[in-house]
């Protein structure tokens, strides 16, 4: 079996769940752009011209609660992609790294919804941090065993 086909069980999971974080990515995106445009509020000078009466404000407190939520997730994500995929070369369990892809997935879309979304009162968004960094820490010693 070819480790990097849709046969590989383990790679159609990393595939599927790497897919689905590039879309709740894009999501936030988009509220941004969406949030600038419906209050007028932007970043730079020139991007006013962009909406009839908009101003620059970087202190809007949806914009900016939002903007650090995408930015929470281009601190993270990014690694996810990289040590999943390494993790994915260490042919491990399918139910394993199944359930972990899915559980990082899960972890970042409540750490968005709670941040960006709904603010739920702490520890939650931190434990949905701390969840997500603990799937890439036991990925990451099980790529160090495997290729060390
Ligand atoms: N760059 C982060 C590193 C630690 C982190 O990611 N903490 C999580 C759980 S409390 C978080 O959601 N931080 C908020 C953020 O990055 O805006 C920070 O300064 O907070």
């Amino acid at each position: 079996m070819d480790l990097l086909s849709r046969q590989n069980p383990v790679f159609s999971a990393y595939a599927l769940y790497s897919v689905l974080l590039s879309l709740k990515m894009l999501a936030l995106f988009l509220r941004i752009a969406y949030l600038r445009v419906k209050k007028k509020i932007f970043i730079s000078p020139e991007d006013t011209s962009l909406a009839p009466g908009a101003v620059v404000n970087r202190d809007d407190p949806d914009i900016e609660r939002t903007r650090r939520a995408h930015l929470n997730d281009l601190e993270n994500i990014p690694m996810f992609w990289i040590i999943g995929f390494l993790y994915v070369l260490t042919r491990p369990s399918a139910l394993i790294a199944e359930n972990l892809f899915r559980l990082y997935f899960v972890a970042r879309a409540i750490h968005t919804f709670v941040y960006a979304f709904v603010v739920f009162p702490q520890p939650t968004r931190a434990i949905s941090f701390l969840v997500g960094i603990a799937v890439k820490f036991y990925m990451s010693l099980q790529v160090l065993a495997y290729f060390s």
